[in-house]
């Protein structure tokens, strides 16, 4: 089956994922899968990370309180976009300071991810533009830690994602502080279904609230002329559950699944590309300034 996806400027079709999984096998001859993160260890370990209580105390302070009502209010509030206008480029650079305390592997500003992961995506789909500027932009919802947009804490920002309003499934990562959600114990929220129903489709439900969803609700209402693919990489790039663990499938329908290849292959490339390694800003700053002119407004709504 092929996966349609518009090219804005050309109109053709992106290769079936299951062509590129035999064809374009990570390592390529671009990038190559690195055995160790930023620290030297394996990526992902989240007991073992130099970095675990930092760690591990963002997630329990995000399990207790990411609840329904907490993500309904909060989605409601920010999808106002009504704190800033700028550029993508303009917030690409307000991330400089910021380092995101629910990541074991890396622990370099998120301008550095950034550039990182479009790089590494590049290289082995180096025509597949979209690509290179979903990589570029995934993760600018954490401008949400600024203090223009009222300085959210880490955990209202940063972490794997899960749904809400049902039952949390065993695979979400320190699962054991989900105990202490009020959701939890919520009859209503706690059964396999709670408020969906099978097959109704990602966009019908409601995830923990973070830098995904709020990207995702930046680059639709500004416009964006990205393809659905992109959006969805955007939107559930950190659904670890489903896109690693195979969780929660009973939500989706025809179109998740097709969009969930997508997000298999941008994962490769925004966990392996950790690394100590700096990508010279300056000079691939035009290559992604021509991307974001193709795709975006020149300021948007945040
Ligand atoms: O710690 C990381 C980080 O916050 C990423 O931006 C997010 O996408 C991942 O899911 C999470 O594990
Ligand atoms: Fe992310
Ligand atoms: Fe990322």
């Amino acid at each position: 089956m092929t996966i349609a996806v518009e090219k804005p400027e050309h109109g053709s079709q992106v290769e079936d994922q299951n062509q590129i999984s035999e064809s374009k096998k990570l390592p390529q001859n671009g990038f190559a899968v690195p055995e160790s993160n930023a620290f030297g260890q394996s990526f992902r370990d989240y007991d073992g990370s130099v970095r675990q209580n930092t760690v591990e105390r963002c997630y329990q302070l995000n399990h207790i309180n990411q609840t329904y009502d907490y993500v309904k209010r909060t989605r409601e509030e920010y999808g106002k976009l009504n704190r800033e206008e700028m550029s993508i480029w303009e917030c690409i650079e307000l991330l400089n300071s910021f380092v995101d305390e629910s990541d074991p592997d890396l622990d370099e500003p998120q301008i550095e991810h950034l550039l990182q992961s479009a790089e590494a995506i590049r290289k082995d789909y180096p025509d597949e533009d979209w690509l290179h500027l979903t990589a570029l932009i995934h993760d600018l919802g954490k401008v949400l830690f600024h203090s223009k947009f009222g300085e959210l804490p880490q955990w209202a920002v940063v972490g794997d994602t899960f749904p809400v309003g049902c039952a949390f499934d065993e695979s979400i990562v320190y699962h054991k502080y989900l105990k202490d959600n009020p959701d939890y114990k919520n009859p209503a929220y706690n059964t396999k279904l709670g408020i969906y129903s099978e097959g109704c489709g990602l966009e019908n439900v409601l995830m923990s609230w973070g830098h995904d969803d709020y990207m995702y609700l930046v680059a639709k209402e500004n416009g964006t002329t990205l393809p659905p693919a992109a959006l969805f990489v955007i939107r559930y790039h950190s659904f670890y559950p489903l896109h690693k663990e195979d969780a929660y499938h009973y939500l989706l329908n025809e179109e998740d699944r097709q969009n969930l290849k997508w997000v298999k292959i941008f994962n490769q490339y925004d966990l392996y590309s950790k690394s100590k390694v700096r990508i010279d800003v300056e000079k691939v700053k035009p290559y992604y300034l021509s991307l974001i002119e193709k795709y975006f407004p020149s300021k948007l709504r945040w």
